[in-house]
């Protein structure tokens, strides 16, 4: 059964990683874009996690778990070599509804880790549900190289049209037709103007659809 991608806000949310390996280290990595407050638990760690810690980035305790380290957790990871405690840290965050990745077990997981193309706000995750991780890392290149850099900055660029869309195109329609043209606009144009230029483009098009224009 393929993996549903849920998309979760890990904001200021307490991460706990069991184990300071090099696996443990990447999974970090790829979380710390998104924002939430991790916690390492383990009795040594590789450089860039204790780098991490010394620049306060991230909480590092130097010992072995117990389980009372979940006590606050939104989600945890198990990524130590040691399966015994893999497999408790799984069966305590199983009991407490914590949400759990073992890193060498898929059957240990309640949620797994995707590849990720990021610009911005703008993510894609990628998933074989488990299956073949290499795939995940082919299918994230080839994503990725279509996706250009700028597309996250056109993100923010055009929410506002979109807010203001919300409440001046009533008609549904119209509206979703106005976004379409508008965001075309920016990501065709968005390397060849100027950002005043380019939004002064955005603005005409967006007051050939506004309501007070047509009434
Ligand atoms: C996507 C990515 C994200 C990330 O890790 O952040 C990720 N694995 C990546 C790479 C990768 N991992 C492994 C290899 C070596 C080749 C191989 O073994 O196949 C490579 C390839 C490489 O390194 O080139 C080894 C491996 N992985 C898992 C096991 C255990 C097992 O399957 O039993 C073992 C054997 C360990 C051992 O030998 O002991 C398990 C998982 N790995 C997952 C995610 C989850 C499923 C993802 C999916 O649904 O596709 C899942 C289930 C759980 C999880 O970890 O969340 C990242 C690519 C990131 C990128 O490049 O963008
Ligand atoms: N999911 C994946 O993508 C993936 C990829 C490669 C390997 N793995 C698996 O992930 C596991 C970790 O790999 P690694 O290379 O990071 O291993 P590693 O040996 O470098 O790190 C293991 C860490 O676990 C810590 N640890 C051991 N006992 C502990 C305890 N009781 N409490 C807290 N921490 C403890 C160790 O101190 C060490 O820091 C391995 O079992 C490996 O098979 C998973």
């Amino acid at each position: 059964m393929p993996v549903f991608p849920m998309f979760v806000d890990l904001k200021g949310k307490r991460c706990v990683v069991v184990g300071g390996g090099n696996v443990a280290a990447r999974k970090i990595e790829a979380l710390m874009a998104f924002g939430p407050a991790i916690t390492v638990v383990s009795p040594n760690a590789v450089n860039e996690i204790v780098q991490l810690a010394d620049m306060r980035q991230i909480d590092l305790l130097l010992r072995e778990y117990r389980e009372d380290d979940l006590s606050e957790a939104f989600v945890a990871i198990a990524a130590s070599d040691d399966e015994a405690v893999n497999e408790s840290v799984y069966n305590s965050c199983v009991k407490r509804g914590i949400m759990v990745n073992t890193v060498d077990d898929p059957e240990k997981c309640t949620f797994i880790f995707p590849a990720i193309v990021r610009r911005g706000d703008l993510v894609v995750g990628v998933s074989t549900s488990g299956r073949y991780p290499s795939m995940s890392k082919k299918v994230r290149q080839h994503v990725g190289a279509s996706i250009p850099p700028y597309w996250g900055e056109a993100v923010d660029l055009l929410e506002p049209f979109r807010v203001r869309a919300k409440e001046e195109i009533k008609n549904e329609e119209k509206r979703k037709r106005a976004l379409r043209e508008i965001m075309d606009e920016a990501l065709s144009c968005y390397e060849k103007y100027e950002r005043q230029q380019l939004l002064l483009r955005l603005e005409r098009i967006f007051e050939g659809y506004a309501d007070y224009e047509n009434d």
